[in-house]
């Protein structure tokens, strides 16, 4: 029997807003109450998430990371966190209240999938070995590829990685986690199968209150062949059933539209978890908090102090291997409507009520509901073209056996959207997305306006401060972190400005490693937390958004701007900005 817990679940208050609210939510969440946990484990190595921290952090300024003494073990430098919190912060794991009979069932549907090995399992693995799975949890892999468990287990065993800052007993908690694991072979479409994989997840069952969590992996159109299945011959009968559903989100209003109607067909709204993984990113998650929980920012956040808003996704890597499916969407839907507009939703929405899920995903679809329609003259389009360097030549776009060699397909879009509400009337929210272009990273940048009448214009010492406003980078990856660009005098007898960084690089700031975004929305999906989920209404709101445009482009077979494998993108980027008055803060010198 696990019955950890008791003598944990009578928190019920917390000195933040944050903890207290996060906590009522787990509290009144009755797929929460069915999580159980080892008996006699130790309260430090609980899942993570039962020690939910509010940390503040102190800045360094350039590069110069303040460390000073730990006072959390997850924590490099704190002359500012908490302590006290230390012990508030032993999350409430509910009494479960004879729940301890209850077991999840997790399906990968697509389990032989890249997705399910590159992310899927690992996560899933991760979430065990941090213990944030419940005691009674089963993992099937479903696709039509003939594999028995132990192939199966080969397979996940390859793609398992241990916590880079936690290595201790690892191999041992692998092997545990592989006997979790089993496979089924079966069609996507066939109720026998999904009979069978029933019948099989009911033995594992054991006869416990069983709560089933489905997670297609697999192309979209045998989406709803897979729902229908899954929910007909293999839904639980005694606890909850729900369904990870991946991107794309169809391809367009109308498609997505079809796409929710047929899955609404078998599922209720609250049992379908789209994902978007960008929600799932600590830095995304953060946002929130650095804007609310800390008073200096949210009263810049407006048309009065903020003059434009950067959105910039970037890889240093093309389509390779995922031509085929990437062709039929483009860099717009592939990134812009859903990853970078949500992100965008999260930063420009109205205070919500709550933390609640449901008041968070109105504030963001009120906020997308309020955009402008994007113009195409407010957009550029772009595609790579084959390039050689050093003697290393690098494909382009359309060398790709499954891409037509006169596809049109953007790899590259940069694009100016506008928020027609009082907060942000005449704002230009940047957004830029492109594949093989110089580097790899995903920021959020606010630049503010310019200091009016400023005094150190005129003996700036070459500095132009027209051009060096205050700028806030929040860095989703790679090296997380959030700085702030401030003008500063340079140190010495004369008067010299300069632009330095207030600096939270979270390498420095924090020992323990960033969780995969798929760790997060897992264990959320588990937990019933649907704040990192896109809700119907907000993904009509997005296809609303960009499909006239994308009809546009499509209709008038626009031709994308061709830039060389590793460039920065089109120059035409350049333009849009320079039209909105706007540099990209990305390809400063001093970034
Ligand atoms: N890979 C990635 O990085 C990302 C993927 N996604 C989304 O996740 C989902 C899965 O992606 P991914 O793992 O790359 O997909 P795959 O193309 O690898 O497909 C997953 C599995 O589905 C089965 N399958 C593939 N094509 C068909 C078909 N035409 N008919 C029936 N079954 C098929 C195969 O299993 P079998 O033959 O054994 O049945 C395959 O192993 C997709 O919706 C994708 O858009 C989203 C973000 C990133
Ligand atoms: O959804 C997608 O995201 C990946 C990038 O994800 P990241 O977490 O590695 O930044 C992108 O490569 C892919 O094209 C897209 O479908």
């Amino acid at each position: 029997m696990s019955s950890f817990s008791t003598s944990l679940s009578s928190r019920t208050s917390s000195s933040s807003p944050f903890l207290s609210n996060h906590s009522s939510l787990i509290n009144s969440d009755p797929s929460r109450r069915s999580l159980s946990f080892p008996q006699g484990i130790n309260l430090d190595d609980l899942c993570v998430r039962s020690k939910r921290k509010l940390v503040q952090s102190s800045v360094a300024v350039g590069d110069g990371a303040v460390i000073t003494k730990s006072s959390s073990p997850e924590l490099k430098g704190g002359p500012l966190s908490i302590p006290s919190q230390e012990a508030e912060d032993k999350l409430v794991i509910e009494s479960n209240g004879g729940k301890e009979h209850s077991t999840v069932s997790i399906t990968v549907v697509g389990a032989s999938g890249d997705l399910a090995k590159k992310k899927i399992f690992p996560a899933l693995f991760a979430l065990y070995y941090e213990g944030c799975l419940p005691e009674h949890f089963t993992i099937y892999g479903y696709a039509r590829s003939k594999m028995t468990d132990a192939e199966l287990r080969d397979m996940v065993s390859k793609t398992l990685t241990c916590r880079i800052d936690k290595r201790e007993n690892c191999g041992e908690k692998m092997e545990e986690f592989l006997k979790r694991c089993f496979y089924h072979t079966g069609q996507y479409d066939s109720q026998e199968h999904f009979v069978a994989l029933d019948k099989k997840l009911k033995e594992h069952e054991g006869g416990r209150l069983s709560n089933r969590l489905f997670y297609l992996s697999i192309p979209p159109n045998i989406f709803v062949d897979a729902v229908k299945c899954a929910s007909s011959s293999a839904s639980s009968s005694s606890g909850w059933t729900r369904v990870i559903v991946e991107k794309p989100f169809g391809r367009d209003s109308k498609t997505s539209a079809a796409l929710t109607k047929s899955l609404k067909q078998y599922l209720e709204e609250d049992q379908i978890f789209r994902i978007d993984h960008y929600l799932g990113k600590e830095l995304v998650e953060n946002l929130s908090v650095l804007r609310f929980s800390n008073l200096i920012f949210e009263p810049l956040w407006s048309r009065q102090y903020i003059q434009n808003v950067q959105f910039i996704f970037s890889e240093d890597f093309g389509t390779e291997g995922r031509g085929g499916y990437f062709d039929h969407y483009g860099i717009i839907r592939d990134i812009m409507q859903n990853h970078l507009l949500q992100i965008l939703a999260l930063f420009a929405m109205e205070t919500p009520v709550s933390l609640d899920a449901e008041d968070i995903r109105n504030e963001k679809v009120k906020v997308l509901r309020s955009m402008r329609p994007i113009q195409l003259e407010d957009v550029v389009i772009g595609q790579y073209k084959s390039t050689t360097k050093g003697g290393v030549t690098y494909p382009g776009y359309t060398d790709d056996k499954t891409v037509p060699k006169d596809s049109l397909t953007p790899t590259f879009a940069a694009a100016a959207l506008f928020i027609d509400n009082a907060r942000w009337d005449s704002v230009p929210f940047l957004m830029k997305a492109g594949k093989a272009l110089h580097t790899r990273s995903a920021e959020i940048r606010v630049q503010f306006r310019h200091v009016p009448g400023n005094l150190y214009n005129r003996n700036s010492g070459g500095t132009n401060l027209d051009r060096t406003t205050n700028e806030l980078v929040i860095r989703v990856q790679p090296d997380e972190g959030i700085y702030l660009k401030i003008n500063n005098k340079v140190p010495g007898l004369g008067m010299r400005l300069d632009q330095s960084h207030l600096n939270l690089l979270y390498s420095a700031r924090y020992s323990k490693e960033i969780p995969d975004a798929y760790e997060r929305l897992l264990l959320d999906a588990i937990e019933g937390e649907r704040r990192l989920f896109i809700r119907s209404d907000e993904l009509d709101a997005a296809w609303a958004l960009f499909t006239p445009l994308l009809k546009e482009i499509e209709e008038k077979k626009t031709i994308p701007e061709f830039y060389p494998h590793g460039s920065r993108g089109p120059v035409g980027a350049h333009y849009l900005a320079a039209k909105h008055n706007v540099q990209w803060g990305d390809l400063s010198l001093d970034q």
